[in-house]
């Protein structure tokens, strides 16, 4: 390494851009490294409402996506496209967020190179293979090759340990999706008081595709139906599977409105509006409880575990009576609602990006050769 070094951050998904966005600027604006963005784009429309929102520009777009992809084909062209990347340019470091095919191929890719690599959101763990699927063996498999582990909480560290990362690669850094929703809500104007209550849905999860998936939907008309003053909005997640679901059981009702994808500022003025969260997202459970918003989480179990802990989420799994009955009981008693919407941000504290910002720097240095 000789001058500035270059850091790539690669990125597939809507998530990912919005958690390396914050990583992206503090490099960016620090300066000692050349900040280079790779988009994968495993996801196209998503990626590139981000991409937009958060102006980053980008240096390679590998343009992968294609239509129903299988994860071992995406991983097949994955690996030769990004690796050409790194055999164009003198990469020092990789960076890459999460739990995707993108970060997948970006650690393993970056490995064969003996480029290290920096995990963002390290050591989330549920310890079970098929759920998430395929997501919770993606962590697992990074942690093996990287070098820096970036944890967001105290217990993502702890996990990572108790599988032999070595201490001095740990980090706790906070979540850098908290950097992102403090500096938007920041931005926005103050919050419009809805008439009613608003319940905020979004499901996509690959395991609850076909009858949890009816089940949920179900679940969602059952409460319209008993709550007169409930409205629901879904932004439906592009995924075939999940529209089609969506339309047959949803549309149709006048207090259910299915939209498309929100952008990210739309979007969190929309949580701040609702009265409860029900989600399978793994960033809605982030920030929903840092704005307050009890969550329902429509998963059998979580790596995010920490809100659960601290009694602003709940997992309730995907079974219809279990879902009327949570969200039921929130919407009936006040003091079981006001329990559970405690502003609390078990997640991060708005400045993750500066602490990795700094690690990296420290660290390459300490990599680099000295002058004489
Ligand atoms: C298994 C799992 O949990 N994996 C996760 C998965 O991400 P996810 O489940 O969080 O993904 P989504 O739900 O798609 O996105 C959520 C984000 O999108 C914003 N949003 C939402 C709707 C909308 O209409 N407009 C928006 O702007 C929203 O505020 C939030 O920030 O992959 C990530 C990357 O590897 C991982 O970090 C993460 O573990």
């Amino acid at each position: 390494m000789s001058g500035r070094p270059t850091i790539a951050c690669v990125i597939g998904t809507r998530p990912e851009a919005i958690k390396m966005a914050p990583v992206i600027a503090a490099l960016r604006a620090a300066g000692w490294a050349r900040c280079m963005v790779v988009a994968t784009a495993q996801h196209r429309g998503l990626l590139d409402q981000m991409l937009d929102r958060f102006a980053i520009t980008v240096d390679h777009d590998l343009d992968l996506m294609t239509e129903g992809q299988a994860p071992a084909d995406l991983v097949a062209r994955m690996m030769p496209s990004l690796d050409a990347v790194l055999a164009g340019e003198a990469v020092d470091a990789v960076l890459a967020q999460g739990d995707t095919t993108t970060v997948l191929v970006a650690a393993l890719v970056a490995f064969h190179r003996r480029i290290p690599f920096g995990h963002v959101e390290a050591g989330l763990r549920t310890g079970d293979l098929s759920r998430p699927f395929p997501e919770e063996g993606y962590r697992q498999m990074v942690a093996r090759i990287a070098h820096w582990h970036f944890a967001p909480t105290a217990g993502a560290a702890d996990n990572l340990r108790a599988e032999g990362i070595r201490e001095d690669r740990i980090h706790v850094t906070g979540n850098t999706g908290i950097d992102t929703l403090l500096d938007t809500v920041r931005r926005l104007a103050p919050p419009a008081m809805p008439d009613g209550r608003l319940l905020l849905l979004t499901a996509h999860r690959r395991e609850s595709f076909g009858p949890p998936m009816r089940d949920i939907f179900g679940a969602v008309r059952d409460l319209v139906e008993r709550h007169a003053d409930v409205t629901v909005l879904y932004p439906v997640h592009p995924n075939p599977e999940v529209g089609a679901c969506a339309r047959e059981l949803l549309a149709g009702h006048a207090r259910i409105t299915l939209l498309p994808p929100q952008d990210y500022f739309d979007f969190v003025a929309l949580m701040r509006e609702a009265t409860l969260v029900l989600t399978d997202s793994g960033g809605i459970q982030e920030e929903a409880p840092a704005l307050g918003k009890p969550v329902l989480v429509l998963r059998e179990q979580t790596e995010r575990p920490e809100a659960v802990a601290a009694g602003v989420a709940r997992i309730i799994g995907t079974r219809r009576e279990a879902i009327v009955e949570a969200a039921g009981r929130l919407l009936d008693d006040p003091r079981e609602y006001r329990a559970m919407a405690r502003g609390v941000s078990p997640y991060g504290d708005g400045h993750a990006a500066g602490r990795i910002e700094r690690i990296l720097r420290q660290s390459l240095r300490a990599l680099q050769p000295s002058p004489d």
